[in-house]
């Protein structure tokens, strides 16, 4: 301040001296003219200055009046260009605001600030050489300014006239209008787009340091020697922190190997303990494989089980009452387990410490096979063992997947190792058991060597504690010995549920890819020109429309089309094909008129696809803020924003689309969305994929309630469930006077802090989710669609929701009770608009482009709306299964759901029949031949069934050529006779 007042006051001083000069020879010849001839010219020149010095003050007030007048007005300008620019200056600020854009471009919003002050600057330092120097350099910054506009908005084209500049910036105002298209036409021929971009740069930052007189360079100095300083800080900062942390590790390390310790010694005292027990008890029956060496004592104990002596047969592990033996091979199956989860190292971990147990020398026969074989081998056979216990399947399957040391494969890749978890509770269930450990037992491993036979008989053993069957194979175990066993393996698994379970840990976003930055190409000049010829194309065909509004998605634009009055809406649908010509677009999709807008929207593909990572949507505040535990990130819409969904406000979605159109990826974003949201205490999940591959990856998560369902049957039976558990929720709530699963829970809370053993817990919300339906269908059509039905009609109060995903969208997979009950759909990309109909009851899935293009119709939306689906990879869902298999422990399947699904799976399996023919087949057959006479409504009376079932049967019946077809009102025909039937039977059913 103090220097520009210096300057005013210098400048002013010239100003002065100067006009004096300019005055003086003026005066001279006036005084002259005046005075007489014979007075001397200094005379003249002493009354001249005399009167200079009278005028001098009326002169600078002149001046002055002059400039400020003059500033007047310069604001008074400044102001109508500004609001002209911004659209309210009437026609003449409209035109001003055209010319202005059209000379500078974008930088003419600028151009009001910039003339006022430059022009109140220089008047107030009129005659400063520096000061012109200054609004010189603005001008300079400006005109730059305008050239790097024009560089970096249309790019250089050589090909464009020097009007176009000038009429491009008016029209659109943006780009460097004429000026910067005239620097950009200089420049950018002679040394190129980057050396433009060099020049004009340069010059804007001269004009920067001219106008502020300040030095980068010297800013420059000053802050990397800052920077410098505080990076020393950091690095000794962080060399402290190092320090502290290798000290803690070096603690845990040690206290690790301490706990270690004593955990060997006391797994050595109680492996002791055992083969005490067993030696003091007599063992029997242990082990049928008389192939184990020391076969002295051990053989005498497989005469006493009596059974045979086949190699592969093993036999029951009888349990010694109250012993600690059951649990102590529980602890050993456990670590297994374990070993398993966490990979190769943790089970050379374990071998290292397993061989360090000391074994007494007594029972060195029974352990033998632990010396003979090579240890890395034996704990392969041992974890292989495990797998095909839980599996059900047989030795001779399971052997190809025993894990060598060194390549075990990760867990979420191998199905083998998915499901370990859920083998532990099988203990207890005699039904689920004889599924699980059946295969293995009867067959015998066969290749597994000798190690793993033995291994198979322990483990195998102790699953039999409670198969009835083998309680008859087994004379030697006494009733009381198996109670005893089984209220030891009862008290463990309580003692197991009772743990304390551990707090859900969130899978890091880090899991998940970064969002790739799309590169900032000439994507407006684009979606202008095209609106230009959309508006065009139109025009030639007599339709006069107004691109109002363009919206450019990750996949789509939308441009939106105001007609004219008088112009009929259908007119512009039917030049779809035209419209596509023009645009040379591969498929357009018009939507006339958009929902609540007065305009036609045409949806022209992108040239370039960009996919929406679901780490871009899950970082989002519309995701982290969503207040509900089933947040769905669905993807961005036509207008590049966020949806994000809720699943329980759904209630029921139906995703439907041709084969690789996005629905898997869409039922992963769905399933991901849920994992980084919800705790599993809050959210369970129940997943059906007949498609085997497509799911099987979630297996081990701790939201799953029961391992992922393949079984297209015990999916029937996953589906029945969710209808019996509904009903028992429904129960519940009518017994606490409540509407809906928010309202029982928030009652359990109010009850938590009273001690009761009995007391309810809260429920968690159920989402089932199946991928292909279709095929679902073709096992249990009637069933599937019943409980389908039963569960969308009444499920959504009862916290269970639907999820199903098909890729036949035809009538008898989506059949008109699935899409009564079914309000949300997402429809990918359909190959007719038969299809689209079928899933959204109106055209215009067929338009999409696939790759996760979709039409996102959720319950209350009027019409479907256009999303890009979000996209994560399979490598990225395997990482996030990882980690929340490893870091939330080993999961807990609900052994009771299990239970009840595989027992609808046998039921159905009874009644349905092998040939899927009725349980009554064989009897309705026989009474119809034996009364000669074919009638449903018999069939119904005798058997007591409904009219759907014998319908059925009939229509089996007259398959299986029993009776004839149909005869209008006439009853059928019998054909067979008793003897025909009954051999019919025996070949056929
Ligand atoms: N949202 C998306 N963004 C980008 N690409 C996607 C998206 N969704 C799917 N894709 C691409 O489409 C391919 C097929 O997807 P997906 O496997 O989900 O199809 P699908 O409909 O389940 O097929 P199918 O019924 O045969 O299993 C994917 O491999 C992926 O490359």
């Amino acid at each position: 301040m103090a220097v520009e007042a210096k300057g005013n006051n210098s400048t002013a001083r010239k100003t002065a001296t100067k006009t004096a000069e300019k005055k003086a020879p003026t005066s001279k010849k006036t005084t002259a003219a005046k005075s007489s001839a014979g007075r001397k010219s200094q005379t003249g020149t002493r009354k001249a200055a005399a009167s200079n010095r009278g005028r001098k003050p009326a002169a600078k007030k002149d001046t002055m009046l002059r400039d400020e007048i003059l500033l007047w007005v310069v604001l008074a300008a400044s102001i109508i260009i500004l609001i002209s620019n911004f659209g309210f200056g009437g026609f003449a600020g409209d035109a001003i605001s055209d010319f202005c854009f059209g000379l500078f471009g974008f930088v003419a919003y600028l151009l009001p600030f910039v003339l006022f002050f430059t022009v109140a600057f220089a008047l107030s330092n009129k005659g400063n050489r520096i000061a012109w120097l200054k609004t010189g350099a603005v001008f300079l910054l400006l005109i730059s300014c305008s050239a790097i506009f024009e560089l970096i908005v249309n790019k250089f084209d050589g090909t464009r006239k020097i009007m176009d500049f000038y009429n491009m910036s008016s029209q659109y105002k943006t780009g460097g209008g004429l000026i910067g298209g005239l620097l950009c036409k200089a420049f950018c021929p002679a040394l190129g787009l980057v050396g433009a971009y060099v020049i004009l740069v340069v010059l804007a930052l001269i004009s920067v340091v001219l106008i502020t007189e300040r030095s980068l360079f010297a800013k420059m100095h000053t802050s990397t020697t800052k920077v410098y300083d505080s990076a020393k800080k950091d690095a000794a900062r962080r060399k402290e922190k190092a320090a502290i942390r290798r000290e803690e590790a070096e603690l845990k390390r040690q206290k690790r190997l301490e706990e270690d310790r004593i955990r060997l010694e006391q797994e050595k005292a109680n492996f002791e303990k055992f083969q005490e027990l067993r030696l003091d008890k007599k063992v029997t029956g242990v082990i049928l494989d008389t192939s184990i060496k020391d076969g002295g004592r051990k053989k005498e104990d497989l005469h006493e089980v009596g059974a045979p002596s086949s190699g592969a047969k093993i036999e029951e592990f009888p349990v010694q009452e109250g012993g600690p033996s059951i649990p102590d091979i529980f602890g050993i199956y456990k670590a297994e387990e374990i070993m398993k989860k966490k990979g190769t190292k943790k089970v050379r971990d374990f071998q290292t410490k397993a061989s360090s147990v000391k074994v007494p020398d007594e029972l060195r026969g029974e352990l033998d096979w632990q010396e003979e074989t090579d240890s890395s081998m034996d704990l392969a056979a041992i974890a292989s063992e495990i797998k095909i216990e839980g599996l059900g399947g047989s030795a001779e399957d399971s052997a190809y997947s025993a894990p060598q040391p060194d390549e075990q494969p990760p867990l979420f890749e191998e199905p083998a190792f998915k499901e370990p978890a859920y083998k532990e509770p099988v203990f207890k269930d005699p039904v689920s058991e004889e599924g699980i450990f059946a295969e293995p037992l009867s067959e015998g491993p066969a290749g597994g060597g000798k190690a793993a036979r033995t291994d198979a008989a322990e483990t195998g053993a102790v699953s039999e504690m409670k198969n009835p069957r083998r309680e008859k194979a087994n004379p030697k175990s006494s009733r009381a010995e198996q109670e005893a066993e089984l209220a030891s393996v009862e008290a463990e698994i309580l003692e197991s549920e009772q743990e304390v379970k551990p707090e859900y840990v969130f899978p890091p976003i880090d899991l998940l890819k970064k969002p790739r930055r799309t590169k900032g190409s000439n994507i407006e000049r684009e979606l202008r020109e095209t609106a230009v010829k959309l508006q065009q194309t139109l025009h030639n065909f007599g339709v006069n429309v107004t691109v109002s509004n363009v919206s450019c998605g990750p996949a789509v634009t939308r441009y939106e089309l105001t007609p004219e009055q008088g112009v009929k809406v259908s007119r512009i649908v039917n030049l779809a094909d035209d419209i596509k010509l023009n645009l040379a677009a591969a498929d357009i999709r018009i939507e006339a008129p958009i929902p609540g807008k007065a305009a036609v929207g045409i949806e022209v593909p992108n040239h370039e696809n960009t996919a929406v990572p679901l780490r871009e949507l899950l970082d989002t505040d519309e995701f982290k803020n969503f207040p509900s535990s089933l947040a769905f990130a669905v993807g961005k819409d036509i207008g590049g924003k966020v949806v994000v969904t809720d699943i329980a406000k759904m209630p029921h979605l139906l995703i439907a689309g041709a084969t690789g159109s996005g629905k898997s990826v869409c039922i992963n974003t769905i399933i991901m969305s849920i994992l980084y949201k919800a705790d599993p205490e809050d959210v369970k999940l129940i997943m059906i994929d007949p498609k085997v591959v497509e799911l099987s990856v979630y297996n081990g998560i701790p939201h799953l309630f029961i391992p992922v369902v393949t079984d297209p049957k015990k999916a029937a039976g996953a589906l029945n469930w969710g209808v019996a558990e509904m009903t028992e929720r429904y129960q519940k709530f009518a017994e606490y006077n409540v509407r809906d699963l928010k309202g029982y829970n928030a009652k359990i809370e109010a009850i938590k802090d009273i001690e009761d053993e009995n007391k309810p817990k809260k429920l968690p919300q159920i989402v089932i989710i199946v991928d292909e339906l279709a095929d679902l269908m073709m096992v249990a059509p009637g069933e599937v669609e019943d409980s389908i039905c039963r569960l969308a009609q009444l499920a959504r109060a009862a916290g269970i929701h639907l999820i199903i995903a098909t890729q036949r969208p035809s009538v008898n997979v989506i059949t008109g009770l699935i899409k009564a009950n079914m309000p949300s759909r997402i429809a990918f990309s359909v190959s007719s608009g038969v299809d689209s109909r079928t899933i959204i009851d109106m055209n215009g899935a067929e338009k999409l482009l696939g790759k996760g293009d979709m039409l996102f119709y959720p319950q209350g939306y009027q019409k479907p709306a256009r999303v890009q689906g979000a996209f994560v990879s399979d490598s990225e869902v395997g990482a996030v299964v990882e980690f929340l298999t490893q870091k939330n422990d080993i999961t807990a399947y609900s052994r009771e759901i299990e239970e009840q699904i595989s027992k609808v799976q046998q039921a159905a399996d009874q009644t349905g029949g092998s040939s899927e023919v009725d349980a009554y087949f064989a009897e309705a057959g026989k009474f119809i031949i034996e009364k000669d006479k074919a009638s449903i409504g018999m069939l119904q009376r005798v058997f007591k069934i409904g009219f759907n079932r014998a319908a059925r049967i009939m229509d089996q019946l007259s398959d299986a050529g029993v009776v004839g077809p149909e005869e209008g009102t006439k009853p059928r025909k019998v054909l067979m006779s008793q003897e025909e039937f009954e051999q019919y039977i025996e070949e056929y059913v």
